[in-house]
């Protein structure tokens, strides 16, 4: 495949080596220095692109990709406000977009044990359910994209809590995500369930960026031929 990177940072180099050992080939490489480079008519020069940039810039971008006809694959977070925006307009241009809020794949059967215990936890209320979640001290949004969806779907099982925060909760129906940021820390997140007598915790705990980067180069040979939303889940199916 030729793949356009869109995001040429941490995310972005690593995606690189992976896509490289896997065979495909990287025609663009995008960050702000050679932004202007990042039009409909290069990217048609791809068979997919790869997003990870800001979450200022991730929307102009995918607007582009699917004005260019170009499928696109993006990790970055911390735009989900957007989220109806960015798929209307992919229905509308009958695009492809493919976004996780983490591609590693180990992360993605963590999401499926968080729903687990939250579906066993939900006839339990004396456990106050919380969360933590630690990255690098770069990173500019919190709490992570990936607390977010775990506290959503905690959301979805545990009919007590309705909501989650990153501040102090007001009562015990909002989920308080922690958020820590610490030297290079490429991702940890831990969900707790707390009573009286006793204290259950499951964690997930990258140890680097390279699992993020295979499942982003996976979603992206996924995406060859195919049309529409695409999530992990779509991929998983496929995969298992
Ligand atoms: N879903 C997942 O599995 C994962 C998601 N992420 C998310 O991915 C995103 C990127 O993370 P990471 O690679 O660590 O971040 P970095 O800061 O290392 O890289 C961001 C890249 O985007 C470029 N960039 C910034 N603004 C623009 C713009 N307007 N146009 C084009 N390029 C731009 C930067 O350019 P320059 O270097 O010149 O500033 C840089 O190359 C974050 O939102 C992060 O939360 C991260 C890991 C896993
Ligand atoms: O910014 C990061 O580094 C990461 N961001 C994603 C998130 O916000 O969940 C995924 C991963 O945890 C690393």
């Amino acid at each position: 495949m030729k793949i356009a990177l869109i995001g040429y940072g941490k995310m972005g180099r690593t995606i690189e080596e992976i896509a490289i050992s896997r065979g495909h080939e990287i025609v663009l490489k995008i960050d702000v220095s050679n932004a202007a480079d990042l039009t409909e008519e290069n990217l048609k020069k791809a068979d997919v692109a790869i997003e990870f940039t800001t979450p200022d810039s991730a929307v102009d971008n995918y607007q582009l990709c699917f004005a260019a006809g170009v499928p696109v694959v993006s990790g970055t977070t911390g735009w989900l406000s957007r989220r109806n925006e960015v798929e209307e307009a992919c229905r509308e241009k009958e695009g492809c977009f493919f976004y996780a809020s983490n591609f590693s794949i180990g992360v993605n059967l963590f999401f499926e044990l968080n729903c687990k215990l939250a579906r066993m936890m939900n006839a339990f209320d004396q456990y106050n359910v919380s969360m933590t979640e630690v990255h690098h001290t770069h990173k500019l949004d919190a709490p992570s994209g990936t607390a977010i969806s775990l506290a959503e779907d905690i959301i979805d099982e545990v009919k007590r809590v309705d909501s989650w925060t990153i501040d102090e909760p007001k009562s015990t129906s909002e989920l308080s995500i922690e958020a820590i940021r610490e030297g290079e820390v490429p991702g940890i997140h831990t969900v707790k369930y707390d009573s009286e007598v006793d204290y259950i915790e499951i964690t997930h705990s990258a140890k680097s960026r390279k699992g993020f980067a295979l499942g982003a180069v996976l979603a992206a040979e996924f995406c060859q031929g195919r049309k529409g939303i695409l999530s992990m889940k779509n991929l998983l199916n496929e995969m298992a």
